[in-house]
C-alpha cells in the first residue's frame, strides 16, 4: 500500500531564515514559490516527493505536530516547554534560533517583587511563567499577550514582562530591563511520537537531521 505523504511544519518568521539551510542540507528542499514573501500560499511541494511543507506560526507548528496533523517540525525550545505536549518529542538540537526566555521591568521600578505573594506578568508564556514564578513562592497573573509586551509595564497593564531577549535591543529602546533568566532556548527538530513509531520515513529525517547537526557541529570545533 503506497504510504501517505509526510508534512513539515515550520515556522514562517525570524526563524524559518536559520532553518532553511539546515533543511536543505538535510534534503528537505522547498519548491522554488517557498522563497518569494508575496506568495500566500501555506502549503508548498519539496524536491521529495513525499514531504510536503507547511508554513504556519511558530506555536501552531508544535499544535499541528503534537495532533499528527504533521509528522514533523521545526520550532524554539520555548514553544515546546510552554506546550509540554505528551505527543510531542524533540530528538535533535539544531543550534540554531539562540535567544533566552527572561522576567524584565522599567528601569526605574525600584520596588521589590520578592516581598510580595503576588504579581502581575504580561507575557506570550503563561505556563513557563506560573511556574517560573511559583518557583519563588509567588503567585503570578499572567495577561496573555501575542507581541510587543514591551509596552505593558509602562502603560500600567502590568509591572512585569517575560518576553524572549537576544541582543537586548527591544528591552532597552523600551526602557526596560532584565531581572532574571529563566530558559535558554534553541531551534529542535520536533516529530510526533506515533508517527516516528510508526514511519520509518520519520526515524529517517531524524537520523538525517542528526548527522547534519553534529556534522556542523565537528566543523565549530575544528573551525
Ligand atoms: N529575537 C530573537 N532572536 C532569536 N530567536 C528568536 C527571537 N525571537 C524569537 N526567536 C525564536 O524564534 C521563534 C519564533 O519563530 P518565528 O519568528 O519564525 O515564528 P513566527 O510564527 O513568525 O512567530 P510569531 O507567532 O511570534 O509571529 C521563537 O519561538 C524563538 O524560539
Ligand atoms: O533582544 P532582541 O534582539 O531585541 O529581540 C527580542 C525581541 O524579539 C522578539 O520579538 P519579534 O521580533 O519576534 O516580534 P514579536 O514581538 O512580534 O514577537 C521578542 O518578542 C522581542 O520583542
Amino acid at each position: 500500500m503506497p504510504q501517505s505523504d509526510l508534512t513539515f511544519a515550520v515556522p514562517k518568521g525570524r526563524l524559518l531564515d536559520d532553518a532553511l539551510p539546515v533543511m536543505e542540507r538535510a534534503g528537505v528542499v522547498p519548491e522554488p514559490g517557498f522563497h518569494d514573501k508575496a506568495n500566500r500560499a501555506l502549503c508548498f511541494a519539496t524536491a521529495r516527493e513525499d514531504l510536503r511543507l507547511i508554513r504556519v506560526r511558530a506555536f501552531d507548528v508544535a499544535t499541528f505536530v503534537a495532533h499528527g496533523a504533521a509528522q514533523i517540525g521545526i520550532v524554539g525550545s520555548d514553544v515546546i516547554e510552554e506546550f509540554d505536549y505528551a505527543d510531542l518529542y524533540a530528538p535533535v538540537d539544531l543550534d540554531i534560533g539562540h535567544c533566552h526566555l527572561a522576567v524584565a521591568k522599567q528601569a526605574e521600578d525600584t520596588r521589590d517583587i520578592d516581598a510580595q505573594s503576588h504579581v502581575r506578568v504580561a507575557t506570550k508564556y503563561p505556563n513557563i511563567t506560573r511556574k517560573h514564578f511559583e518557583r519563588h513562592g509567588i503567585q503570578a497573573e499572567c495577561v496573555k499577550l501575542n507581541g510587543a509586551m514591551e509596552l505593558a509595564p509602562s502603560l500600567g497593564l502590568s509591572r512585569r514582562i517575560v518576553d524572549l531577549v537576544s541582543t537586548g535591543t527591544t528591552l532597552r529602546e523600551n526602557g526596560l530591563v532584565e531581572t532574571m533568566r529563566i530558559l535558554d532556548i534553541t531551534a529542535r527538530l520536533i516529530v510526533n511520537r506515533a508517527a516516528l513509531k510508526t514511519d520509518s520515513r520519520v526515524a529517517e529525517l531524524v537520523e538525517t537531521f542528526r548527522r547534519e547537526a553534529d556534522a556542523r557541529a565537528s566543523q565549530q570545533v575544528a573551525a
